[in-house]
């Protein structure tokens, strides 16, 4: 059979009417407001009725273990088990983040998932979708605009122009807007300053977004962002340029969370879409409440390994939405427990079940870490074609030794019908009851006690090592009264440690803190490890070399 690619198996897609998947999860006509006829935005009185509704299904997260530049299969595996959930009877709704245009155009392709387990329709939503990171990207810069024009105008605020950190973002990846100048020509071009692009979903607006329980919510949130400090080193605010009001007008459409299908015509609520690396990897708190409220199992995900989307959601996300998880699903391929066994990237196809074995010490740690959130875990094998049954064996008999529940995931290759043993077993692992949610740490310990939990207690490295520069930082934080956040920690998803090329469960190890600034909106502490970047760049051919669409509209090269 020859094989399909993602984008002709959505497009054979038989798609419902969008009014038809939402009255599966008892929403009318008049709650969405339709962007054609697969994708609708949810109205606010449709918000504000379904939540005091107050009715909570169960909360599934989907992580992973440290994953290829590929991905391991956490949107696949999302909508494969949301896909199997409804074949087995139960009342399930996916909530996923939208895909940014980096990696689309990258390396990683989009987010829509793949196989018989994608959301649809995958072009628009791998594209322009309903337009939220245009509006977030302009929002952005809107305040990037406003600051270089209060300069130009007198500078009232004396904002001092070596401590503006906010920085202008794109949705692309160009490393060329890393570091650029700006105001360069005659007097009436505004003051020269060096200034930094990066990516919007990096951004604290994207993460605001995430984090808004409403329009009032989101504009408070912005009127606190800081943007920079003043001459005597005082923050100067969004709300001290007096454009908070402006800043949210621009995203009231983008704050409403979106609705699309699986290929399986279940409901797929698709909202804000942080990195897990540089950002808190979480979509957003309405999204992800309207799929607990309006279903009995709501499946979610959050970026990159568990150590990295799956900690920001417990203790930023969940922390400040009240959330509790019921169980966690982490994602294991036995391509990625390969590489985490030594065995180079190009080669991974081929079997090697020593590799395997020695990889396994990955995902031990993953689902150790999980057990530190009180939440009970099981491990989805997501099975690619490349997997042979030796490999299968081995890593079945591994899991078996850790204790917990594994399933065999093919939902890749069967949709909804290969994630209903998965299904099945998450349904059992959640009628035990056995979950107690609780954050890893207090987000009133101090800053650098609470990096290094982060540190001993996931990454499992002797320390946090604080640059000069990143101690000042702190202190500063400590001295305005920003220091009693959550932290959310930009470091590679590739390691435990802040070196990419460390592979497997590594110990004996620092992690060097370069940056450490407040998000005083999203209401979190970023703390910047070496070597990551907000602005990813492209790779020497990227994805967009292979894509095409012919006079008829037909996209071909969008995975
Ligand atoms: N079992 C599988 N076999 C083949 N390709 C897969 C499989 N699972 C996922 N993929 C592909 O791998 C890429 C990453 O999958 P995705 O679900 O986006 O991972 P993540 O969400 O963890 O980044 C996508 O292109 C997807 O189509
Ligand atoms: O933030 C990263 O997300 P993925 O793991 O889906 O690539």
């Amino acid at each position: 059979m020859a094989f399909k690619t993602d984008i002709q198996i959505a497009d054979e897609a038989t798609m419902l009417p969008i009014e038809e998947v939402a009255a599966k999860i008892g929403l009318e006509k008049d709650d969405l407001e339709n962007y054609g006829k697969y994708k609708a935005k949810i109205s606010w009185d449709a918000i504000k009725k379904i939540d005091e509704k107050n009715e909570y299904g169960k909360l599934i997260l989907v992580s992973a273990i440290s994953p290829t530049p590929a991905g391991e299969g956490k949107s696949t595996v999302s909508i494969g088990l949301t896909q199997g959930l409804n074949r087995i009877g139960k009342k399930s709704a996916v909530a996923l983040r939208e895909p940014s245009l980096g990696p689309v155009f990258g390396v990683k392709g989009g987010a829509a998932g793949g196989g018989y387990s994608q959301v649809v329709p995958m072009e628009d939503i791998n594209l322009h979708f309903t337009g939220d990171l245009h509006a977030m990207t302009a929002a952005n810069n809107l305040i990037s605009a406003c600051i270089d024009n209060h300069i130009h105008q007198g500078n009232a605020l004396r904002i001092d122009c070596r401590q503006i950190t906010w920085k202008r973002v794109l949705d692309m990846n160009d490393r060329s807007l890393r570091n650029v100048v700006i105001s360069l020509g005659k007097k009436a071009d505004g003051f020269p300053r060096e200034d930094h692009f990066m990516i919007t979903v990096a951004s604290e607006i994207m993460a605001v977004l995430c984090l808004s329980e409403n329009i009032e919510d989101l504009k408070n949130r912005i009127a606190r962002m800081i943007i920079g400090y003043n001459l005597d080193g005082e923050p100067v605010t969004v709300a001290d340029l007096e454009i908070q009001g402006a800043v949210a007008m621009l995203l009231k459409d983008a704050l409403k969370p979106n609705m699309v299908q699986t290929l399986e015509n279940t409901p797929a609520f698709i909202h804000g879409g942080p990195f897990a690396n540089i950002a808190h990897g979480c979509n957003s708190i309405l999204a992800t409440k309207l799929a607990l409220n309006t279903s009995d199992y709501a499946v979610t995900e959050a970026g990159f390994g568990a150590d990295l989307g799956a900690e920001k959601f417990m203790d930023i996300k969940c922390r400040m939405a009240g959330l509790s998880p019921d169980a966690v699903v982490i994602v294991a391929t036995i391509k990625a427990l390969k590489m985490h066994g030594g065995v180079d990237k190009k080669e991974l196809k081929t079997e090697n079940v020593e590799a395997l074995e020695k990889g396994f010490a990955n995902l031990r740690r993953h689902v150790e870490n999980i057990k530190k959130f009180g939440v009970p875990a099981i491990i989805a094998i997501n099975r690619f074609a490349d997997d042979t049954e030796a490999e299968i064996a081995k890593l079945e008999e591994l899991c078996k030794e850790l204790g917990v529940r594994i399933s065999l995931c093919e939902c890749f290759a069967k949709g909804g019908e290969g994630a209903e043993d998965l299904a099945k077993q998450v349904v059992e692992l959640i009628d035990e009851d056995s979950a107690n949610f609780k954050p890893l740490y207090d987000e009133n310990d101090s800053i650098t006690d609470k990096v290094n939990t982060i540190v001993t207690e996931i990454y499992r490295g002797r320390q946090a090592k604080f640059t000069t520069a990143a101690k000042k930082q702190v202190k500063k934080l400590e001295e305005l009264g920003l220091d009693k956040l959550p932290i959310c920690v930009a470091k590679t998803q590739f390691s435990f440690t802040d070196d990419k090329n460390i592979m497997g469960a590594p110990t004996d190890f620092d992690i060097e803190i370069q940056d450490v600034r407040v998000s005083a909106g999203a209401g979190f502490i970023v703390v910047q490890t070496s070597n990551i970047m907000v602005m990813p760049g492209l790779p020497k051919v990227p994805a967009a070399n292979k894509m095409d669409i012919d006079n008829d509209g037909v996209i071909t090269g969008l995975f």
